[in-house]
C-alpha cells in the first residue's frame, strides 16, 4: 500500500448553524488511510453535515480539518484536486452524455491520456452498468443512472480520499456489490481514505472498517482515533 498519501484530520470540530444547537460539538478524529469510515444513525443527527464540512462545501463554526498540514477550508483547491464526492443533490449537466462528463473531469484536471482514459472510462462505467447509456443525454437518466454518473464522476479521478454521502440508495444489487468490491479493492490495494454514509447496514459491514455512530460523542471518536 502507497504511504506518501496525507491523513485526513478533525480537530475540535464544532458546526451549529446559525443560533440553533451545536449539531457536531467539540468533534476530534483522524480516519485512518486505507480504511473506510462509516458514518451512521438516525435522520438529522449530522452525517452530511459532517461530509459537507470534509467538502469544504460547509464552513465548521470552530476547529480546523486537515489534509496533512493543509487546511482544507484556507487551501481548498489544493485539497479538492485529491478528493472525489458524490453527494445526491450534486447538479449533473443535462445536455451532456457520461462520457463527455468524464473526458471533460480529466481534462480538467490534467489527467487525460488519449490512449489510457478512454479504457479507464470505459472500465468505471461497465463496473458501474451504464456503459450501455454512456452516449445518451445525461438529462434522460434515470435516478438509478444519476447516482451511478455521480459515482462515475467521484471516482473516475482515482483520488485518494473519497466521500459519498447514501451512495447505495438508488443503485440495483449487482450494482451495490460491484462498487463495494471496487472500494474495498481501492482501500486494500492503493490505500485510499473512504469516508461513506449509509442507513444499509449490510453495505456497512462490508465496506467499512469503522463507523462513526452520530450523533457524535466527541470524546468517544477522539480515544477510537488514538487506539
Ligand atoms: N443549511 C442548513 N441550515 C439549517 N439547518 C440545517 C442545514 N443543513 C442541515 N441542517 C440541520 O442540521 C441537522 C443535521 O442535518 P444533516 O443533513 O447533517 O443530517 P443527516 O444525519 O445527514 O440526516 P439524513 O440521514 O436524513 O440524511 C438537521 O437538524 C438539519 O435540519
Amino acid at each position: 500500500m502507497p504511504d506518501s498519501q496525507p491523513t485526513l484530520k478533525a480537530i475540535n470540530l464544532s458546526k451549529r448553524y446559525g443560533q440553533a444547537r451545536y449539531i457536531i460539538q467539540d468533534f476530534s478524529y483522524t480516519f485512518p488511510r486505507g480504511t473506510a469510515t462509516g458514518l451512521s444513525g438516525p435522520n438529522g443527527s449530522g452525517k452530511t453535515t459532517l461530509l459537507r464540512m470534509l467538502t469544504t462545501a460547509a464552513y465548521p463554526t470552530t476547529g480546523n480539518i486537515f489534509w496533512g498540514d493543509i487546511d482544507i477550508h484556507q487551501q481548498p483547491h489544493r485539497y479538492l484536486s485529491a478528493t472525489g464526492f458524490a453527494f445526491d443533490s450534486t447538479e449533473l449537466p443535462q445536455f451532456a452524455n457520461t462520457d463527455e462528463l468524464l473526458e471533460v473531469i480529466l481534462r480538467a484536471r490534467g489527467l487525460w491520456d488519449d490512449t489510457e482514459s478512454p479504457k479507464k472510462i470505459s472500465a468505471l462505467l461497465e463496473l458501474l452498468a451504464l456503459d450501455e447509456r454512456r452516449k445518451t443525454l445525461i438529462g434522460t437518466y434515470s435516478s438509478g443512472m444519476m447516482q451511478k454518473t455521480l459515482l462515475a464522476a467521484a471516482l473516475i479521478t482515482e483520488p485518494p480520499l473519497i466521500l459519498l454521502d447514501e451512495p447505495f440508495r438508488a443503485l440495483d444489487v449487482e450494482t451495490r456489490t460491484a462498487l463495494t468490491d471496487y472500494l474495498n479493492h481501492r482501500k486494500k490495494n492503493f490505500g485510499d481514505t473512504i469516508i461513506i454514509s449509509s442507513h444499509l447496514p449490510e453495505i456497512v459491514e462490508r465496506l467499512c472498517d469503522q463507523v462513526l455512530q452520530f450523533p457524535l460523542d466527541s470524546g468517544e471518536a477522539e480515544s477510537e482515533a488514538e487506539s
